[in-house]
């Protein structure tokens, strides 16, 4: 049975249709991504979720209860790291994780969650004077501390550096081999690729796509693109009257992108042969989830940058 259900999910604020319909199951033990672009829906969606928002319609079970209802029980069997969580600027790290534990008959140890997500050694420092890595890092230890079935955590690595980021994935990956069920709003690709075993694609309120990462990624551009620096220049014309080529495009610095169908990487290889020009560090890149997050939503801010600027061969 699954942990979470949510069927058609409502959630006006006045005018604002922040959730117009949003259906989605979470299984035990998933990390479960929650992908959308701004303002698509998806805090207002783990809000109802959490209980921390009454929704306008639809139904939502939460390990058998419906979060709506204030339930005590299920309050202890969640945790929640919301985007919007702020601490008093003076309250140090220990003190919090204190103050949090008291709110559950069985929380967990506290040194062994300082310990897990490596705040040991800030334990008496005050929240202001955190990285903000060791803050995004302090509040999924409070969401962790009341030992939940069930995590939902809601941008848990925006703002951080790529070092801190991957710090966190590890740290997340950990938390779920303990058992618990993560939900992990994002807006990161890459994020999503790595950490969720299946992603709702969320946009203007709606579920567009639910799938793996992988099955996400197959449904964007089909095209396949094949990236390579030639040993010396390629006259355009070469590349573009071969069949499965569509595009041809030069990446500041010489790199060429060609893009196009079926066959692409033996035409393209065996034309530069033909030409006695040798394609350097070439690599075919396969369509990914940004490709289908752009597909998917339309979306041209896609957050994950792709190859870089690219320029049309003159
Ligand atoms: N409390 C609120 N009052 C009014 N409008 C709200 C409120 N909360 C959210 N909204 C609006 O609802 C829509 C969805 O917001 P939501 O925060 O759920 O999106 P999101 O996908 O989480 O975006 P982001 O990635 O920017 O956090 C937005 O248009 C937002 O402005």
């Amino acid at each position: 049975m699954p942990v979470i259900e949510v069927e058609h999910l409502r959630k006006y604020y006045g005018d604002v249709h922040a959730v117009e319909d949003v259906s989605f199951s979470v299984e035990r033990g998933e990390i479960f991504g929650i992908l959308g672009r701004n303002g698509a829906g998806k805090t207002t969606s783990v809000e109802c979720v959490a209980g921390l928002a009454q929704r306008d319609g639809g139904r939502i079970a939460v390990l058998g209860h419906d979060p709506q209802d204030g339930d005590v029980a299920l309050r202890e069997r969640l945790g929640v790291q919301l985007q919007r969580n702020a601490l008093p600027d003076k309250l140090r790290v220990g003190e919090a994780l204190e103050l949090y534990a008291s709110f559950y008959r069985e929380p967990a140890d506290g040194d062994e969650l300082l310990a897990l997500l490596g705040l040991a050694d800030v334990r008496d420092r005050a929240f202001d004077a955190l990285s903000g890595g060791q803050q995004q890092r302090l509040s999924i230890a409070l969401a962790l501390v009341g030992r939940p079935e069930v995590a939902i955590l809601d941008e848990l690595t925006t703002g951080l550096d790529p070092a801190a980021r991957r710090a966190t994935w590890e740290l997340i990956g950990r938390v779920r081999d303990r058992g618990v069920t993560i939900v992990l709003v994002t807006h990161f690709m890459e994020e999503a690729e790595r950490l969720c075993d299946r992603v709702a694609l969320i946009d203007a309120g709606r579920v567009v796509a639910l799938d793996t990462p992988a099955g996400l990624a197959a449904r964007g551009d089909r095209e396949q693109r094949i990236r390579f620096r030639p040993e010396r220049p390629v006259d355009r014309a070469l590349l573009t009257a071969l069949a499965p080529v569509t595009s041809v495009d030069r990446l500041v610095g010489g790199e060429l992108i060609v893009g196009g169908g079926d066959g692409l990487l033996l035409a393209v290889v065996a034309a530069l042969a033909e030409a006695g020009i040798e394609p350097l560090e070439l690599r075919l890149e396969q369509s990914s989830l940004e490709d289908a997050f752009v597909a998917l939503t339309g979306a041209q801010d896609a957050p994950a940058a792709a190859a870089g600027p690219a320029e049309a061969i003159a």
